[in-house]
């Protein structure tokens, strides 16, 4: 039977990505959408200003846009996404958590919380296993499941890969697309010809993020992962897919080839949406790759990508991409909700 899903934030830019990707979902049904006070009562239609490339689905065009509080929600729903400003999902998740829902959020709040997992199901799926302790801890019978920001997740599968060489230290670069600071983050005036080297908040959610998700859990505690990363984030004038140029230095000494090889062997997970292969490698045949342009949408924008692997003095470097609002936020969010169906959270 399929599973009813409410969406939170669903008329904005990670909402309209959430409709997206629930269109046709062979177990999520889309029961209930929510936004601001101005967009309740309205029809999806009228309250969203659409912005994805696919249209509307007929069906979601014409629910009714409910106010963001559990009394507008049915209790059917079975799972909430949450796109939500983080500064009001922090005031309105726990409404929802005390009244039972299980909550796949996307939004920043809570995300390096001891009793939150922050979850890439193909990473650390073992950290659901925290479900537990937040309940004891906070009293809900809903549960709170976190996805990591959009620019941690590009680099987080690919340094996965690479801890079983011994990952001490990350030092990562990225030029993100302005899709990630919204439709109205920045101006045109501010980016075309331009680039901008500071994202507010950007740079410490990739530091402690990362070390979180390659981190451990032994049943009741996490540990965060030992290495050390260092993170400089710039917007640069794409629209979609966040590009990244990252140094590691490792204990021992991979060669580009055994690196490149360790990111394609790393397992997927079998889940509706996820890619048959996590990381897509480019051999140093393709040193130009990844591109945003032409490699945000490989497995519908669900795989990262990796390539020019390098020997350093140290370790290597090497690019990696994928898409910020799909990977990055709506698709992230969605696979752990699948994660949740599929563990018997849900
Ligand atoms: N864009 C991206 O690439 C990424 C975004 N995120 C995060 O996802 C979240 C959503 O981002 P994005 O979609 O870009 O944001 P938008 O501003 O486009 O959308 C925000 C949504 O929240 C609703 N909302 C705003 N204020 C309230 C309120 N007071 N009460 C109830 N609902 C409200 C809006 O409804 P209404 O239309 O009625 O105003 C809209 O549905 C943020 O936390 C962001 O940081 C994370 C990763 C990537
Ligand atoms: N800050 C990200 C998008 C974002 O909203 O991240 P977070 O989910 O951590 O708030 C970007 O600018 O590309």
């Amino acid at each position: 039977m399929a599973v009813q899903v409410g969406i939170l934030g669903a008329t904005g830019a990670v909402g309209q990505r959430f409709i997206q990707l629930l269109d046709d979902h062979p177990t999520f049904e889309i029961a209930a959408l929510t936004a601001s006070e101005s967009s309740a009562g309205k029809t999806y239609r009228e309250a969203a200003k659409w912005r994805v490339e696919t249209q509307i689905p007929d069906d979601v065009a014409e629910m009714e846009v409910g106010a963001t509080t559990p009394d507008d929600v049915s209790d059917d729903v079975d799972l909430l996404f949450s796109s939500l400003p983080s500064s009001v999902a922090e005031e309105v998740e726990p409404q929802f958590l005390e009244e039972g829902y299980v909550i796949s959020s996307n939004s920043s709040n809570d995300r390096m919380a001891d009793d939150v997992p922050l979850t890439i199901p193909e990473i650390n799926a073992d950290h659901l296993g925290l479900i537990e302790v937040q309940r004891d801890n906070r009293g809900w019978d809903g549960a709170l499941i976190k996805n990591p920001n959009c620019s941690t997740i590009t680099m987080v599968p690919t340094l996965a890969a690479l801890d079983q060489f011994g990952l001490e230290r990350v030092d990562v670069t990225t030029l993100q697309a302005v899709s990630g600071a919204g439709y109205s983050g920045v101006t045109s005036m501010e980016i075309i010809d331009n680039a901008i080297p500071h994202i507010g908040g950007e740079e410490p959610k990739m530091e402690t993020e990362s070390r979180k998700l390659l981190g451990g859990f032994d049943g009741s505690e996490l540990s965060m992962h030992d290495s050390t990363v260092n993170a400089s984030c710039n917007r640069i004038p794409t629209l979609d897919g966040h590009l990244e140029s990252v140094f590691v230095d490792l204990a021992e000494e991979p060669s580009p080839e055994e690196a490149r090889e360790a990111m394609r062997a790393f397992p997927g997970v079998d889940l509706p949406s996820a890619p048959d292969q996590l990381i897509h490698v480019f051999g140093d045949d393709e040193p130009e790759r990844p591109q945003p342009r032409l490699d945000r949408s490989r497995a519908d924008g669900m795989q990262i990508s990796a390539g020019g692997v390098q020997s350093t003095s140290s370790g290597l470097k090497y690019n990696c991409l994928a898409h910020n609002t799909i990977r990055g936020a709506a698709g992230a969010s969605l696979l752990n909700g699948e994660l949740l169906v599929e563990e018997g959270w849900i």
